[in-house]
């Protein structure tokens, strides 16, 4: 089976023959149309979203051969809105990105693309004793969808730019003995978001994500952005473009938290 990818021969489009999922009832990303969006208070008004999150004290990086992943290992917390009184505990986070800034988000806000999207990964710890007990289940996962768009740089995503040129080659896996806050790559705005039931945008693209996605993009500097267009991917291409494009609605709502 050839390995699945983002080229014309493994990507997006070939993925439902080992992945039959791929054309299922709850697929991510989507277009979001901002006009058919549902304003929801009681989304937010019971409780309204919230994390809690630990700094790494040191950050492990990983070139998984589609994605350039950051692993968490203190158990940070994201709760509230959607989620109700489910504790989620933080993963991973990783990126997607296009070989021009644009396009390389996933998700779309009334057709236009970022020029990348940072999804930071949780599984629901209220309900399941791990990521992979929790990732085939309806409610196991919740994943942060944060626009990325050129600008000034991130100061606190400076750790994983600055060393993707170390980390080139699918597989290579690096430790940078510095501390890294994840709650400091949320836009400043976390209250604004758009929410619905999903999937991962990756095979095995289990229907098992509620997406939360934010409205206010975060700016990252052209020499970020160009860092991770450097990257190698487990074809030895350059990894770029990894974004799946949007998938059909079906018989969903998106949820909305503003007006
Ligand atoms: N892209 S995504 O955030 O849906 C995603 C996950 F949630 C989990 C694993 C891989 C992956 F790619
Ligand atoms: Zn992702």
């Amino acid at each position: 089976m050839a390995h699945w990818g983002y080229m014309t021969t493994n990507g997006p489009s070939t993925w439902g023959k080992d992945f039959p999922i791929a054309n299922g009832e709850r697929q991510s990303p989507i277009d979001i149309v901002t006009t058919a969006a549902e304003y929801d208070s009681d989304v937010l008004g019971s409780n309204a979203l919230s994390t809690n999150y630990t700094p790494e004290s040191e950050v492990k990086l990983v070139n998984n051969g589609h994605s350039i992943m950051c692993q968490i290992t203190k158990k940070g917390v994201l709760t509230g809105g959607p989620l109700g009184k489910d504790e989620y505990r933080l993963e991973q986070f990783h990126l997607h990105w296009g070989a021009e800034d644009n396009r390389g988000s996933e998700h779309t806000v009334d057709g236009k693309m970022y020029a990348s999207e940072l999804h930071l990964v949780h599984w629901n710890a209220s309900k399941y004793s791990s990521f992979a007990d929790a990732v085939q289940k309806p409610d196991g996962l919740a994943v942060l969808g944060i626009f990325i768009t050129p600008g000034v740089a991130c100061n606190q995503f400076k750790v994983i730019s600055d060393n993707c040129g170390k980390l080139k080659t699918s597989g290579a896996e690096m430790t940078v003995d510095t501390t890294l806050d994840p709650t400091l790559l949320l836009p400043s705005n976390t209250s604004d978001y758009w929410t619905y039931l999903g999937s991962l945008t990756t095979p095995p693209l289990f229907e098992s994500v509620t997406w939360i996605v934010f409205k206010e993009p975060v700016e990252y500097s052209k020499e970020q952005l160009l860092a991770l267009r450097n990257l190698v991917d487990s074809d030895g291409n350059h990894m770029q473009d990894n974004y799946r494009p949007p998938a059909a609605l079906k018989q969903r709502k998106v949820k909305k938290t503003f007006t």
